[in-house]
């Protein structure tokens, strides 16, 4: 009654067996290795000082089920036996009208249904709570971790190293979560009815038992050996094939429009048709060699099916044991071939968790690769004063093909604002890369407050209200409503809002060592200079590499800086509605207002600042860039930065901007190409394109380009 229950288990200890045959596969795994892998990821849960309480307290409970659950099936074997015996099994019972008998086995049937329902089903849910428990932490560290240190944009500036981690944080992890509760639950059961029905085969028919380890260890031999490596490569590229396909079809949704203008339908449904073709093959590949396995699956279990009977019948014509004893013998045979057969009959589901836990590692390891920083990188230091000093800054691009500036130093106080100009694709958004944090690339030193604001080139718009457009990055009393990672039970909320995308370093302010958490990048103190000069030549070598820890041991000592709010970088959100309303009028955007009450098609919310709709593609270019704008004036940050942000506004609109920019803000660096705007700024910077930079005051500048300089 039980099989079904019983057997549907699936993968660890096993893949590390079957890793062992499958050198070669994109894990390069043999036994050590895939036994390290798996448990190196599996462990961050049950070590972590705030989860291990629950870990523990779920795997006990599901490990501790299995005592019962292994004396239900002795009981049911012993039954059977002694009923056997009587000659009241109940279909012999009918057949030979014996009444007693068959109310007998009737009466056994039910006692096993009543111990037995309740048993089964409870030992289901305490193992759903398990999976879902650990699913949950572990979903939720991969994103904590994804969004520190910026990881998910360092992860995109090399896609080739690292494909579709969205895909690896959802599904790979469910996937590897209840393929691993299945297992070591499996495994436990298996390991506790080998040791159970061992002792019943031995006393009835030893001879058995020795074939029985025998035939198991050869067949998990010819398995792991015949087919292990193979699927499991094939599971890989099936997992890494679906994510590309659905990557095609996330990038058109996101670029609807563009391809639309483009009318690019017919060269994106072939490229989604090509990643789609590729997928079909690398699966029918799979379904192929999974038929062989089937087939020998199959003969491997069929050529057991009567071995019991025809071994002991025998002994049984000659009355030296019971019918009894053969039917026991039987059911203890195959319980305890279930359990040493494991592998040759799971293998598929041992190669799908053995794929899943390489592409796991893999996005830890890079996770942990991001927050120790890369080698050779441009040191940060917090400004005390408010004031931005660059000294002798080589910056390359973070692969290091391109420099795109050359001992640059420059000084900006407080009270002074920068302009960069200089040829398209010169450098100076990187320059700006580099003043956030997200380069690193190169040498030199960047000294910069934490306050600070960056409107990038092209405005995000999140997901949500127009209050939360207006006062991205913080979080409101809203979002609470909607749910964050701090409403799940279990850990600490993360949800602290964000003012910025400066230094990229959290503090790690946990007490005590967590196995899943980030190190801190460092971060030194000094302060800048009161006068914006530059200089460009030979830079002086010299970077501090940040901090460390290493590998994905040493990186479970990883959450810490992901999980803990950097402080300087809370927002204190809370603007009232008139102050957003008045937002909106300084930017000259009174009329979104209006537009949300009118209910347009797409609102989920109509009217006023609540409003929800897909902003990014209902709002214009010109008007992003105002509602991005609008940010900067909510947030009033130390220094802001803004790269094109006005690009796509009329001159009209762009000088009211800027005046309320000079009236806000103390210290701002823009990039422009226009170089009109350096009426409202003063100092200039201009990139000449042949590696220099040249620093010059905004009235001298503009003195010269209205003189045709
Ligand atoms: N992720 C990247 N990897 C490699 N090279 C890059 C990357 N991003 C930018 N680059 C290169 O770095 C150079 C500088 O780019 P950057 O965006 O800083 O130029 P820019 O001066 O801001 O240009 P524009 O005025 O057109 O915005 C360009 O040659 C660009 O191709």
């Amino acid at each position: 009654m039980r099989k079904v229950a019983m057997d549907i288990e699936a993968p660890p200890l096993q893949s590390v067996l079957i890793a062992a045959a499958q050198k070669g596969g994109p894990a390069h795994a043999d036994l050590r290795h895939v036994t390290r892998r798996w448990w190196s990821v599996a462990r961050l849960w049950w070590r972590c000082p705030t989860e291990r309480r629950t870990a523990w307290k779920y795997t006990a409970a599901s490990m501790g089920l299995s005592l019962p659950y292994v004396a239900l099936l002795l009981w049911i074997s012993y039954v059977q036996n002694v009923r056997s015996v009587e000659r009241a099994a109940m279909h012999s019972s009918l057949s030979e009208k014996q009444q007693a008998g068959f109310f007998a086995a009737v009466r056994d049937f039910v006692v096993i249904i009543v111990v037995a329902a309740p048993l089964f089903a409870l030992t289901d849910y305490v193992d759903s709570c398990l999976a879902v428990a650990w699913r949950r932490w572990l979903t939720q560290h991969m994103i904590r971790c994804y969004f520190a240190h910026h990881s998910y944009y360092a992860l995109k500036l090399d896609p080739q190293a690292l494909d579709n981690p969205d895909q690896r944080i959802c599904e790979d992890v469910r996937n590897y979560v209840n393929a691993s509760v299945m297992l070591t639950v499996s495994v436990m059961r298996k390991l506790l009815n080998c040791l159970a029905f061992t002792g019943v085969l031995w006393s009835l028919a030893p001879g058995l038992a020795v074939f029985l380890v025998f035939y198991a260890v050869g067949g998990t031999w010819i398995t792991a050996a015949g087919f292990g490596r193979r699927l499991m490569r094939l599971t890989y590229s099936v997992l890494q094939r679906e994510a590309d396909l659905r990557f095609a079809l996330v990038r058109v949704r996101e670029n609807a429009e563009s391809i639309a203008f483009y009318s690019g339908d017919q060269r994106e449904s072939e490229l989604a048709g090509a990643r789609l073709a590729r997928t079909i093959a690398t699966i029918f590949g799979k379904v192929r060699w999974e038929a062989f396995l089937s087939l020998w699956q199959n003969a491997y279990a069929y050529a057991t099916i009567l071995l019991p009977s025809l071994l002991l019948c025998r002994r049984y014509f000659a009355g030296e044991i019971r019918y009894g004893d053969i039917s026991q013998a039987a059911f203890a045979f195959h319980t305890i071939e279930g359990a040493l057969s494991y592998i040759v009959t799971h293998l598929s589901d041992i190669s799908q968790l053995a794929a899943q836990t390489d592409r796991l590692e893999a996005l830890l390891a890079a996770l942990v690769q991001q927050a120790e920083g890369l080698p050779g990188g441009v040191h940060r230091r917090p400004s005390v004063d408010g004031s931005i000093a660059v000294q002798d800054l080589t910056l390359t691009t973070p692969r290091g093909e391109q420099t795109v500036c050359r001992g640059l130093t420059l000084a900006l106080a407080p009270g002074q604002s920068l302009l960069i100009v200089g040829p398209s694709g010169v450098g100076k958004t990187s320059l700006m890369r580099a003043m956030a944090g997200l380069w690193s690339a190169g040498s030199g030193t960047i000294a910069a407050p934490a306050d600070m604001f960056f409107l990038p080139q092209r405005p995000y718009m999140p997901l949500g209200s127009l209050r939360e457009q207006l006062t991205f990055p913080d979080s409101y009393a809203g979002t609470a409503a909607k749910g964050t990672l701090a409403d799940l039970p279990g850990e600490g909320g993360g949800s602290a809002a964000r003012r910025h995308s400066g230094s990229g370093g959290g503090d790690s302010d946990s007490g005590e060592e967590d196995e899943g958490a980030l190190p801190a990048r460092a971060v030194g103190s000094g302060s800048g200079r009161r006068l914006p000069v530059v200089r460009s030549g030979p830079a002086a070598a010299g970077y501090r590499r940040v901090a460390s820890g290493k590998g994905l041991a040493a990186s479970a000592a990883v959450a810490g800086a992901a999980e803990a709010p950097d402080s300087a970088r809370l927002g204190a959100s809370a603007a009232s509605d008139a102050e957003l309303r008045e937002l909106l009028a300084t930017v000259c955007l009174p009329s979104l207002l209006p537009r949300q009450a009118g209910g347009a098609q797409g609102f989920r919310v109509v009217g006023g600042l609540d409003a929800e709709a897909d902003w990014a593609h209902m709002l214009s270019l010109g008007e992003q860039q105002r509602v991005s704008f609008a940010r900067l004036l909510h947030h009033k940050p130390e220094v802001a930065f803004l790269d094109e942000a006005t690009s796509a506004l009329d001159t009209v609109t762009e000088r009211a901007l800027y005046t309320h920019l000079q009236r806000h803000c103390h210290c701002y660096i823009s990039i422009a190409h226009r170089k009109q705007l350096a009426a409202f700024h003063t100092h200039v910077l201009e990139a000449t394109g042949d590696g220099t930079w040249v620093v010059d005051e905004a009235g001298n500048y503009l003195r010269a380009l209205g003189s045709g300089d």
